[in-house]
């Protein structure tokens, strides 16, 4: 079994863009610069968003966190999305999700200017990437394709499974693992909650990728010998014995199923570190666009 280190493919991502960032500043030219939009004080979001801007310092990137209150109308979160579409100075900007109910998720995704749309989610650049077109992939898919790319695992021809079939992870991973070329070339299966047999359906897969957010769902007996196991899933168990009053655990059971599998991510260390180094990569190519067209 090999560990598919997402903590240290990141670092050595932030290490190559750090490198390109200080030739430009070395050249005088403009750095890129990221925003972030967070509505509301969410425990894990505010730990996400923090991460992503800290991260910006540490290659040399710009960064702006833009904090809005939770009781923040749709009308407002439109009005600042314009405002950072309009600024010259930003290349790219993320809204932080889930955003609270009172604001239409849909609505705001489409509001954002597509050439600064770093996380991929408008329905423009989405179909792009359904189209093999260039385009913004959203930061986690993007994370485990540049994985599975630098550990060399095979994809082509493979079964793999996804689980979840959210817009942010499971629905586009599903599209990612069956286009053409490496990584992709899978025969691809999207589950979620309607669907029957899923354990069967699991134990065929040759790569399995959870994105449910159950902790420890899979199990060792779920899996075929060799399998690949992905774990995007991400939860804090509420525990007083933690200095911080919780733990964070993936979908998958660790301990047993990396004994059978070939590769794994863990938990943390894995997925969620590449979603934010491939955030920055995106940034960069937002950079890189917006002075191409002028
Ligand atoms: N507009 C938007 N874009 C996103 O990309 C986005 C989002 N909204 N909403 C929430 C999800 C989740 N997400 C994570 C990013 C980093 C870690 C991460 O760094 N995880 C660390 C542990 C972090 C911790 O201590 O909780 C790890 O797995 O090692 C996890 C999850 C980005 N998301």
């Amino acid at each position: 079994m090999e560990i598919l280190d997402g903590k240290k493919v990141s670092n050595e991502i932030k290490q190559e863009i750090a490198v390109q960032v200080a030739k430009m500043r070395e050249k005088g030219e403009k750095v890129p610069h990221l925003a972030a939009i967070l509505v509301g004080s969410d425990g894990a979001s505010l730990t996400y968003v923090g991460s992503k801007v800290r991260s910006c310092e540490k290659v040399g990137f710009e960064s702006t966190l833009v904090k809005m209150p939770s009781t923040t109308s749709e009308l407002e979160l439109l009005n600042k999305i314009e405002e950072l579409n309009k600024n010259e100075d930003i290349d790219g900007f993320i809204v932080q999700l889930p955003l609270p109910p009172q604001i239409d998720t849909q609505k705001v995704l489409l509001a954002v200017d597509p050439d600064k749309d770093v996380d991929g989610f408008h329905p423009m650049n989405f179909g792009k990437m359904a189209l093999d077109m260039s385009t913004f992939i959203p930061a986690t898919p993007f994370g485990i394709l540049e994985l599975l790319e630098r550990y060399n695992v095979d994809t082509k021809g493979k079964h793999t499974v996804v689980i979840g079939r959210s817009h942010i992870v499971g629905r586009p991973m599903s599209i990612l693992m069956g286009r053409k070329g490496w990584p992709g070339n899978s025969t691809v299966t999207l589950t979620h909650s309607h669907t029957k047999n899923i354990t069967q359906i699991i134990s065929q897969a040759d790569i399995v990728i959870s994105a449910l957010g159950v902790p420890k769902f899979l199990k060792a007996e779920m899996i075929k010998d060799d399998a690949v196991i992905i774990d995007v899933g991400i939860t804090r168990v509420a525990d007083d014995s933690y200095e911080k009053g919780y733990y964070i655990t993936g979908d998958v059971d660790f301990e047993n199923v990396s004994k059978k599998a070939s590769f794994i991510t863990p938990v943390p260390g894995g997925v969620g570190p590449m979603t934010i180094a491939m955030l920055l990569k995106n940034t960069l190519l937002a950079r890189d666009r917006h002075r191409n067209r002028k």
